[in-house]
């Protein structure tokens, strides 16, 4: 394709992601469905530049004040992450010209936020909780591309097996640092086609994913239930921990994300799982098990501002009203999923939030309102599973992962026992 037609088709998408209406991804692969002509490499040229935008979006719409023609183009020109010597192609000189003005602005002369690119209520509480010096480092890392973590599915192999049939096909794997079950991948090779993957040998899941199934820790023949199963990352974990015995109840609201886990779940050889869709966390189904299940795991419905290495485009459609609805949900279910253990069984909530009011408050609230759970140190649970160094993913007894310090995605997660 001709240089200035994929920027203009590059200025369409962005026009069509920056006005924020829609999750990013999924305005991404609408436009690629409807531009089948677009390659492989041109895909990746387009996708990229509207995830930098994106990640420094205050940055690129302060920047492109200046300029002329349409702002679309101009973003597109700046946020650019495909061939230089293609962009150079598609401009014009005075376009050039003003690239190579704005290039040399130096970024440490901007205003903090236009280095940081948070917005003001999300930017003020990490800056709180972390300190100056760290919150520069998570905002650095929150705009990083996440690496690619594969969990190992143990009941088929195990993970030095499943390294090596990567390697085997040209795919470098290192073992993840804590998850005894994951392999990092750096860049993004195809995976959907690997005999490994296809025969459900490998699961695509971040290391923190896999940290919060290993904080809940099912055993054989036990009745769990996922009560955010969603598309069952966090399900198809928990099964193989079980060793695909006794009854995984996978809950969700969604019947559209159940329907997400059934091929995954035909990958794993998995049948000790039961999908099931509730009409809302008090759903009759619930009070029937009441006090019957040994390990409840609640992946509550969140901001997702821990994944803003995957998903740059939350930080800009989050908003603080968004926030208080959605505690509203998480202490909801919670109270409601709390009600399905039984005496001595284990409580897990998680989150994949970086604020506080997402996480320690609703915990604390639940602690406090609920004497009959008692708070398990994640540390201790987490090294039961073969979890190295898990002392250092644990604050105040909770499991917390900043991707600057762990290399995963934001994750937060506690562990309640109810006393028997
Ligand atoms: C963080 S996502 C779960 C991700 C999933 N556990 C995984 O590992 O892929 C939260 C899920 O909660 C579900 N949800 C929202 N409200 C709910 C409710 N009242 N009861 C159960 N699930 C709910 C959403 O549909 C969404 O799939």
């Amino acid at each position: 394709m001709h240089p200035n037609a994929l920027l203009e088709l590059c200025a369409e998408l962005v026009a069509a992601v920056n006005k924020l209406d829609a999750p990013a991804d999924a305005t991404v692969s609408a436009f690629f469905r409807q531009h089948k002509n677009l390659g492989q490499r041109e895909r990746a040229s387009l996708a990229e530049t509207v995830y930098a935008l994106l990640r420094e979006r205050l940055k690129f719409q302060h920047l492109a004040q200046s300029g002329s023609g349409p702002l679309p183009r101009r973003l597109a020109m700046l946020a650019w992450r495909g061939n230089a010597g293609f962009l150079r192609g598609a401009l014009k000189p005075a376009e050039q010209q003003w690239l190579d003005q704005v290039g040399a602005i130096a970024p440490e002369s901007l205003a903090p936020k236009l280095r940081h690119n948070l917005p003001d209520w999300l930017a003020e509480p990490l800056m709180a909780r972390l300190g100056e010096a760290e919150f520069w480092q998570l905002a650095a890392a929150l705009n990083e591309p996440a690496p690619l973590d594969l969990r190992v599915n143990t009941l088929k192999l195990k993970r030095e097996e499943a390294q090596a049939q990567l390697q085997a096909a040209g795919i470098e794997a290192v073992p993840t640092p804590y998850s005894p079950l994951g392999l990092r991948i750096q860049g993004k090779p195809a995976l959907n086609k690997l005999e490994l993957f296809t025969s459900g040998g490998v699961e695509v899941q971040d290391e923190g994913s896999q940290l919060l199934a290993l904080l809940l820790a099912p055993k054989r023949g036990e009745m769990v239930v996922d009560f955010c199963a969603g598309a069952g990352g966090k399900t198809l974990a928990l099964g193989a921990a079980m060793r695909n015995t006794g009854r995984l109840y996978a809950f969700d609201v969604s019947g559209h994300r159940l329907d997400a886990l059934k091929p995954r779940l035909a990958r794993s050889g998995l049948s000790n799982v039961y999908p099931a869709q509730i009409a809302h966390e008090r759903d009759d189904r619930i009070k029937r098990l009441a006090g019957k299940i040994d390990r409840v795991l609640v992946d509550a419905p969140c901001s997702g501002l821990g994944t803003l290495r995957r998903n740059p485009d939350l930080k800009w459609r989050q908003s603080p009203q968004a926030l208080a609805e959605l505690q509203g949900k998480q202490r909801a279910i919670l109270a409601s999923a709390a009600r399905l253990v039984k005496p001595g069984g284990r409580l897990v909530y998680a989150t994949c939030s970086l604020l506080d009011a997402e996480n320690e408050v609703i915990a604390a609230e639940f602690t406090a309102a609920n004497p009959g759970f008692q708070r398990l140190a994640a540390d201790e649970v987490l090294a039961r599973s073969q979890v190295e160094r898990a002392a250092e993913l644990v604050e105040d007894g909770a499991l917390r992962l900043w991707p600057h310090r762990h290399a995963t995605d934001g994750f937060f997660a506690v562990a309640w026992e109810r006393t028997p």
